[in-house]
């Protein structure tokens, strides 16, 4: 008989999350209402798949960073999930935006979002990426590499000063999978602060008149439950700035430590709660700058999955039930091209039925998605309604970061739409990707 593997111990600091919005309701006679608004009268209105954000759970979240960490200037990552609608509420929340393209910062200056509040990321800027950001006047540009120096250099106009950061590497292994751990040399951001890249590149900056050097970046990975790992950068990052401090007589006013800050996608899942980050990052960088003699730089801090990760909630249709080899694989209108997340990282969602209550028993299937791939599976071993049938409206939350935002046109099955909902009324966001747009891109014989 084999046994369960036993579930890896959770960090004090980083108590079980819930998965869906707070304004989650079951619907009296059955179903889930999320904003006011029953998830099943969304599937009706915009058809499945659809994700359902809640614009009240995003504010809220964007609102908690603020709050936990008064004065440090919060950066939400556009990469986990952009639209004009969450460009403006993250801008009323008082927010700053990371952007890593050329792309997401043209769709937030359009949308209004101030240039100045906004941080430019990337490994390999192209000269677009620079030139958008330099013509827009995007606030800090974090720079990624050495060979990015001059080259952004030549390009702010005389007589100008542009304001950059540098992403370092402290050499701290963490986040969930291999494919997002970027705090450890041996993955290709930033500059390594053991082998001696950083401080060169400090030293070249600090040589370049029309770029002004005002702090470190460093990101450590994604989805990183514990706050050690952060304790840990500033423990690396601190004597590093006394270091610059002693060599240059330099000090910055800034300390950008980025975003990873896990959320939870299974019941029981820890996540990271800003409070506590706060207390414990903040006071270690306290402690840390008067140990060195600093004065405090001012933080910042980039989450992105965190903030939009947890306001949204995915809506398929059942297609298929289908029991075979001793499982049942419960089939729906969407999958990987939507929610590339499970085939990436292997991740396992929650699932449930939202749009009708059921007395039959659970029994235990494996939701999987339409793509012709047998890696394309939401959820194993989920205990659903033993009378689940094609039509049945399904739904998995924690869905609003990182997915949308990664989907593809894989089986030109076409991007699913986005719904706002909030106060009870559920509005169009985003416009499913219809067939003619896929042909229309097709323009060769
Ligand atoms: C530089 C930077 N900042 C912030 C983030 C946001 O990460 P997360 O969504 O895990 O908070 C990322 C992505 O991992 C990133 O690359
Ligand atoms: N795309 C990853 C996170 C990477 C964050 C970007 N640096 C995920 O879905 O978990």
């Amino acid at each position: 008989m084999s046994t369960a593997p036993a579930s890896p111990p959770r960090p004090p600091e980083t108590p079980a999350a819930p998965l869906w919005p707070a304004s989650a309701r079951a619907v009296p006679g059955g179903g889930i209402a999320v904003g006011g608004v029953p998830l099943a009268e969304v599937a009706d209105r915009f058809g499945t798949p659809v994700y359902v954000l809640d614009e009240d759970e995003v504010r809220a979240r964007a609102r908690a960073w603020r709050t936990a960490l008064p004065g440090a200037d919060v950066a939400y990552a556009g990469k986990a999930f952009l639209s004009r609608a969450m460009i403006r509420w993250i801008e009323e929340e008082g927010l700053s935006l990371d952007v890593c393209s050329a792309g997401e910062l043209e769709l937030a200056v359009h949308s209004g979002f101030p240039a100045e509040r906004i941080v430019l990321h990337g490994n390999a800027k192209s000269p677009d990426d620079v030139r958008a950001a330099l013509r827009l006047g995007v606030g800090r540009i974090v720079i990624d590499g050495t060979g990015e120096i001059a080259r952004l250099a030549a390009l702010v106009p005389p007589g100008t000063r542009q304001r950059v950061l540098l992403r370092v590497v402290p050499g701290v292994t963490a986040g969930a999978h291999a494919a997002v751990r970027t705090g450890m040399d041996g993955q290709k951001f930033g500059l390594s602060v053991a082998g001696g890249e950083a401080e060169e590149a400090v030293a070249r900056l600090l040589g370049q008149p029309r770029l002004e050097l005002v702090g470190l970046h460093c990101h450590l990975g994604s989805q990183i439950a514990g706050l050690g790992p952060y304790v840990s950068a500033v423990r690396r990052l601190v004597p590093l700035l006394a270091r610059i401090r002693d060599r240059h007589g330099v000090t910055f006013p800034e300390l950008d430590l980025g975003g990873g800050f896990a959320i939870a996608y299974r019941e029981g899942d820890p996540a990271v709660d800003p409070d506590t980050y706060a207390e414990r990052v903040m006071g270690e960088l306290t402690l840390e700058c008067g140990r060195f003699g600093l004065p405090l730089p001012r933080l910042t801090v980039e989450p992105g999955r965190w903030i939009a990760g947890p306001a949204g909630v995915a809506l398929y249709r059942v297609l298929s039930v289908k029991s075979t080899g001793g499982r049942t694989f419960v089939a729906v209108d969407g999958g990987m091209s939507d929610n590339p997340r499970p085939a990436l990282y292997g991740v396992r969602y929650t699932v449930r039925l939202a749009g009708r209550s059921s007395t039959a028993p659970g029994r235990s299937v494996t939701v999987v998605g339409r793509h012709c791939e047998a890696g394309d599976v939401l959820a194993d071993d989920v205990e659903l309604p033993a009378d689940l049938r094609p039509g049945d409206v399904l739904a998995v939350p924690a869905s609003g970061a990182y997915h949308l935002s990664m989907a593809s046109a894989y089986n030109l099955v076409g991007r699913p739409p986005v719904a706002a909902v909030s106060g009870g009324r559920a509005r169009l966001l985003v416009r499913r990707e219809t067939l003619a747009d896929l042909r229309s891109r097709d323009v060769g014989e």
